[in-house]
């Protein structure tokens, strides 16, 4: 099939610094890939530590200006209007994103670019209908006194993210923090630097006022995202990524005593009982295992099938995975590329060690033959395991590839022990047609999101974040309005 990756929206991409586009001050630029084809499209300006505290700045400031003294009414409908813009928008996005990640269109265009206006329209509604609270308070003197909690924004927040659902993942925060009051600067992740520098121009239409939303592009470690942590003048930290990275950054933030909420990495486990609907099961754990070739934080990598069961469910998962044709096309049948070469030899790395370990290859398990554009791109092949044992390291450690190793169990107890057994906590999935089990099974996991014969199914008001390993905080809804602002209580003596 013809290769439908679109040209790159602008070859240049640059940092966005109080409502103008900027180079960097020392002149640095790196490479950006295009994961699908592994050909250079574009070149991002670095930004400097001076850009960095330009960016800080220039968000403080805005604090002090038209954004700080309007209404919640006022901000609601510009960010109300963003969420059109990028509706408004949406090819330029898609086009952004795809060149970005490699991404099969039809992914994009029904989850990242979709959920970047979302997240604007939803925060705009929480900001506008979630009270606070008040009590009438009897007093010592026999009289009463009214107590009630006003929201106020935390000041200047750092929005930090990773690659694999840039708009997505970055609008999650930067909407909710717009909705509460505060101004941000975003490093957006160097893989992906298109749709965080393309928002600019949407605040821009939208009449945003200068310094509400900036960007600065660059790395980690020595980069703009330790320039940017460093400063004095961020408030609060959220990020999204690498556990490990998400320690660097907690000390940091320790520094200044600063605020973090923290969406981290998953070894997520599906928990598959005999009595499921199979034709479900297999739909919804082929998403869980294999959208976004498996960089999805909230994805499968381990599955306990109850014995009875198990072969078919092999079976049938195997056709599922040899379905998948690789490349980066619209069509659904395709699976796109990894992020970059370096992921798709750690990926690699992990199919060479699930066979030192014992493991089955039921299908996949190497690169496949695929010619033409996509020839250079970082495809791996959709992967099944069996035969693992559940503490060897392929089934402890984060993969973040299209793979999962199929372990069987035989009783309840003994599946929730071992769907447990991990530092890790974000998501689980539980598949049964026993209501009881479900429920019952359901909150005995130790994560922060559980989904019961589905996967992946977002309602926005509801808390999203991990424990353990996997994460601080919650976010979304009501949740994302208590990391995003700090709530005075005024008690008035009646
Ligand atoms: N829990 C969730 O909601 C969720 C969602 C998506 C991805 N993830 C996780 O993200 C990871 C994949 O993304 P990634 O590889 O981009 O993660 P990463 O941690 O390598 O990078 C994320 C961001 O942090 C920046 N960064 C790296 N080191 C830094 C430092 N020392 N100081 C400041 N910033 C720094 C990067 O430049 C990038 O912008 C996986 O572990 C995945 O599970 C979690
Ligand atoms: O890869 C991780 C996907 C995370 C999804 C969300 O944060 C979300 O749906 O809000």
């Amino acid at each position: 099939m013809a290769n439908e990756i679109t040209p790159a929206v602008t070859d240049t991409i640059l940092n966005f610094i109080g409502g103008a586009y900027r180079r960097g001050s020392t002149g640095k630029t790196f490479d950006n890939f295009a994961p699908a084809t592994g050909l250079r499209i574009g070149t991002v300006h670095e930004a400097s530590e001076a850009d960095v505290a330009d960016a800080v700045a220039a968000a403080k400031a805005a604090l002090n200006g038209p954004w700080g003294k309007m209404t919640t009414a006022e901000r609601v409908k510009l960010i109300s209007a963003v969420a059109t813009e990028i509706e408004r928008r949406a090819d330029d996005f898609l086009a952004a994103e795809v060149a970005d990640t490699g991404k099969p269109r039809h992914v994009a265009s029904h989850i990242d670019i979709p959920r970047g206006a979302a997240n604007f329209r939803m925060f705009a509604d929480v900001i506008s209908t979630t009270p606070t609270e008040s009590f009438a308070t009897a007093t010592p003197d026999g009289g009463q006194a009214l107590n009630y909690a006003v929201r106020k924004p935390k000041g200047v927040i750092a929005v930090i993210c990773p690659w694999n659902f840039p708009l997505l993942l970055m609008t999650w925060k930067v909407g909710p923090a717009l909705a509460c009051g505060n101004t941000v600067v975003v490093k957006p992740s160097e893989e992906t630097p298109r749709t965080a520098a393309l928002l600019g121009e949407v605040m821009n239409a939208v009449g945003m006022p200068e310094g509400v939303y900036n960007v600065v592009h660059g790395f980690g470690a020595g980069s703009a995202g330790e320039f940017l942590t460093s400063n004095p003048d961020i408030d609060a930290i959220t990020f999204t990524g690498e556990t490990g990275t998400g320690q660097a950054i907690m000390q940091k933030a320790a520094v200044g005593v600063r605020d973090i909420s923290f969406e981290l990495g998953g070894k997520n486990p599906a928990v598959v009982f005999a009595d499921a609907d199979l034709d479900k099961v297999v739909e919804g754990l082929s998403r869980s295992v294999f959208l976004n070739t498996g960089q999805v934080c909230l994805g499968t990598e381990r599955v306990y099938v109850e014995r009875p069961v198990f072969d078919e469910f092999v079976k049938r998962m195997t056709v599922a995975a040899k379905a998948f044709k690789p490349g980066a096309t619209g069509d659904p049948a395709y699976l796109g590329p990894l992020i970059s070469a370096e992921h798709q030899e750690k990926v690699l790395g992990y199919y060479a060690r699930a066979v030192a370990e014992g493991a089955t290859v039921v299908t996949g398990g190497g690169v496949p033959a695929i010619s033409g554009d996509e020839a250079g791109g970082f495809y791996v092949e959709p992967t099944l395991w069996t035969g693992l044992a559940h503490d060897s390291s392929v089934m402890r450690e984060e993969i973040f590839g299209p793979c999962c190793g199929v372990i069987p169990f035989d009783a309840e107890d003994e599946v929730i022990g071992l769907a447990n057994d991990t530092d890790y906590g974000l998501c689980a999935t539980i598949w049964t047609e026993n209501l009881s089990r479900a429920h019952r099974v359901a909150a005995s996991m130790q994560v922060g999101v559980c989904w019961v014969n589905c996967w992946f199914l977002r309602d926005l008001r509801t808390a999203f974040g991990g424990s353990g390993h996997s994460g601080i905080g919650r976010e979304g809804g009501v949740h994302s309005l208590e990391f995003y602002t700090e709530t005075e209580n005024i008690c008035v003596k009646l």
